[in-house]
């Protein structure tokens, strides 16, 4: 039976999610890479990496799928946001790219706030913040002149990978909305944002729809790995808006949170929302004339990845959340607010970071690490809120992606925290679904979106709050919200003296 492959270029691994026509997941595989911090809240990859890891994709595949190189028909992507990468006039890469968790950039959001922060505002439906392009765009202008003056291409790590396969560079519209260049209601690149900053409009790449087609494998790939048929190469999405297409959030009605190394909360929203001012994103979905709004938690796995590394390297996730169930909710007076690397949404600062605050000697290692899982989950109740106030309107099923959805207690403590149903996935990978549905739906095997959904999402498992649990999160959130007024200044005072 026919293929596509959905491929999800996440911050620390790429993986590949073979699916069939049935919607069935034939096979899975990953690669590793590297993250690079040159400097205390530097962030930075390098490009090359990603395609390397995407040919062992593809190697690993080829090995385990006896027929994977006669039915592979399509390819598309699902990338992580914001990150910069920029080529010279002969498509060479400059530097590495600028990931979407660097902060280095906050002198040049202010700058876009102050000099054009009204006019940014209403073209892109979102405030200038660190984790954006633009931002890094003009770091690049004032901080490596050198760099900029030999910069002619300028794309998103999925374009990147897309390039390199294909030869040709395009970018869909979901990404292109995170880069705050982008006329979101007009889906046209922003003269007027170009302009004031100093941007030539033909850096940017031609844009397309997410499964619009960018070209066929490059047929040095094609006979590397021995492809039978022509593979056919689409634009693919931004990581969260392929998540919610995997995931099958096509109404306001369902909410999304996927923990990954970021947290995000997600919900679909139609063609006429106005926004929410900056509070929380507004973006192009991968599914034409659609939006989605969402609220971010810069360090969400990240913060259990550094617990785990820094204190339980050792242990496996299983091993070190293995009984978390049998400590009560709150972890007996703990609070963690996940502030490691400063925060996106509601508080949108580079300076404030975590704590854990209501330390005793009672304290285990698993009480730290449930505070850890309460705190990643607070921080997106914290989106979850602001979404339900401002557009008037209540989650009752919320759909769990990404790698946090593994653990049936951290899929409870959602359920108890969000006061909502959980919804699983068959695969956890929603983004790498998404970016396979678009492939397929770019192929013709479906007429859209809903259609492909139908046949590709597979919903497992509900997992329903608990009462008293509700209820007793409902007080230690209470009190979680009170830390980051609590902890903001004296976070800003030691990030000062380091
Ligand atoms: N078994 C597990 N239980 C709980 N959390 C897990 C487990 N495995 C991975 N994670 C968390 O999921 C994150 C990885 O999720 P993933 O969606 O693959 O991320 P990304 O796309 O950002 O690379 C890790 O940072 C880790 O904290
Ligand atoms: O910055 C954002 C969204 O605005 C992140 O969600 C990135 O898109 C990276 O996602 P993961 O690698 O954590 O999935």
């Amino acid at each position: 039976m026919s293929y596509v492959l959905g491929i999800d270029l996440g911050t620390s691994s790429l993986k590949g999610l073979l699916v069939n026509k049935k919607g069935e997941v034939v096979a899975t595989a990953s690669s590793d890479y590297p993250l690079i911090h040159e400097k205390p809240g530097y962030s930075e990859q390098q490009p090359q990496d990603w395609m390397t890891a995407c040919e062992q994709v593809l190697g690993q595949l080829k090995e385990e799928v006896a027929d994977f190189t006669q039915e592979l028909e399509g390819i598309s992507f699902s990338g992580q946001m914001h990150s910069l990468v920029v080529l010279n006039d002969t498509h060479e890469v400059l530097r590495p790219a600028i990931l979407w968790n660097d902060v280095r950039t906050t002198k040049q959001c202010e700058r876009i706030m102050s000099e054009f922060g009204e006019e940014v505002l209403a073209i892109t439906k979102n405030i200038a913040l660190e984790g954006f392009t633009l931002p890094k765009v003009l770091w690049i202008q004032e901080e490596e002149p050198g760099i900029w003056a030999k910069v002619r291409h300028m794309m998103l790590p999925k374009d990147y990978l897309g390039y390199c396969l294909t030869g040709n560079i395009h970018m869909d519209y979901s990404d292109a909305a995170g880069t705050l260049m982008l006329d979101i209601e007009a889906q046209k690149w922003s003269t007027s944002i170009l302009s004031k900053f100093n941007i030539p409009t033909d850096y940017l790449p031609q844009l397309i729809d997410a499964a619009g087609q960018i070209g066929t494998l490059l047929p040095t790939i094609q006979e590397k790995f021995g492809f039978e048929k022509e593979v056919k190469v689409f634009a693919g999405g931004a990581d969260n808006a392929c998540a919610a297409l995997g995931a099958g959030i096509l109404d306001q009605e369902t909410g999304m949170a996927s923990i990954g190394t970021s947290g995000v909360f997600l919900s679909y929203e139609g063609p006429n929302n106005k926004g929410y001012q900056g509070k929380l994103h507004l973006f192009n979905h991968v599914i034409p004339n659609a939006h989605y709004s969402m609220g971010v938690t810069l360090a969400a796995g990240h913060s259990l990845n550094w617990f785990k590394d820094t204190f339980a390297s050792n242990e496996s996730f299983e091993s070190l959340l293995s009984d978390i169930d049998k400590i009560a909710p709150g972890s007996d007076g703990l609070l963690f607010t996940p502030y490691i690397v400063g925060e996106r949404t509601p508080h949108a600062d580079s300076q404030i970071r975590g704590s854990f605050i209501g330390l005793d000697t009672t304290h285990s290692l698993k009480h730290l690490a449930k505070a850890i899982l309460e705190g990643i989950t607070f921080s997106l109740k914290d989106s979850q809120q602001l979404m339900e106030v401002e557009s008037n309107r209540k989650f009752e099923r919320i759909v769990s992606v990404g790698g946090g959805a593994k653990n049936k207690d951290w899929l409870q403590m959602q359920a108890d925290i969000f006061n909502a149903e959980i919804i699983g996935l068959e695969t956890e990978q929603g983004p790498g679904m998404g970016a396979a549905m678009l492939a397929a739906i770019g192929l013709g095997w479906f007429d859209d979106a809903l259609a492909c959904a139908e046949q590709f999402v597979k919903y497992k498992g509900s997992t329903k709050p608990i009462v008293e649990n509700v209820e007793k999160y409902q007080q230690y959130y209470e009190l979680y919200q009170q830390v980051y007024p609590a902890t903001k200044t004296l976070s800003h005072a030691l990030q000062a003296l380091k």
